[in-house]
């Protein structure tokens, strides 16, 4: 079957709203350090993009998780693929994420996270579908809430491809 990507948001679209949150972000965490943490791999574009437009002290790690399968992530459990390098104990942390959709890695994640003892745990997400949410997670930042449509771009992917695309784009099938 052929594959067509439907413009969703443009990429001056995109641009525009993480430079907005960059200086929200910049505000929010005056006089402080931020420390980010990208969830691999769809967080990694967003995350990059907007540490360059965060204007006090960054600093960065990486972590990457999968759902254990079928079965268990109805329970919202999820594997750690790779874990943090550095501790985040009172440090002020931001997990930037590329989509919350059924919200499960999200609220396991964050939930772990807080258990590290940072100074204080924010969530920023580029897209939101409300819609879809089967569990809750509190979401600080966010880019853009979008409808019930699958969506690559920007560090999302369908079936490891599209993530390159420098805006956000539907799969479509013709
Ligand atoms: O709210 P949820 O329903 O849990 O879905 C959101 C998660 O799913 C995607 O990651 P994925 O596991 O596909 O890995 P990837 O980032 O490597 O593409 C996305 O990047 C989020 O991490
Ligand atoms: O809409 C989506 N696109 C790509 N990956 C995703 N993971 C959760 N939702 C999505
Ligand atoms: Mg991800």
């Amino acid at each position: 079957m052929a594959e067509h990507i439907r413009v969703l948001l443009t990429e001056e679209e995109v641009d525009k709203r993480i430079q907005e949150i960059g200086e929200q972000i910049s505000k929010d965490y005056a006089g402080k350090q931020v420390h980010l943490v990208c969830v691999l791999k769809g967080g990694s574009f967003f995350m990059c993009e907007l540490a360059k437009r965060i204007t006090v002290p960054v600093s960065l790690d990486f972590m990457s998780v999968s759902s254990y399968g079928s079965d268990t992530k109805s329970s919202g459990v999820v594997k750690i693929v790779k874990d943090l390098d550095e501790s985040l104990k009172d440090k002020d942390v931001i997990v930037v994420e590329d989509i919350v959709d059924s919200g499960r890695t999200l609220s396991y994640l964050l939930e772990m996270l807080r258990d590290r003892g940072p100074a204080s745990l924010r969530l920023c997400t580029l897209l939101d579908k409300p819609e879809r949410r089967v569990i809750d997670v509190h979401v600080d930042y966010t880019g853009f809430n979008i409808p019930d449509e699958f969506v690559v771009g920007y560090g999302l992917d369908y079936d490891q491809r599209y993530r390159n695309l420098p805006y956000i784009g539907v799969v479509e099938f013709d």
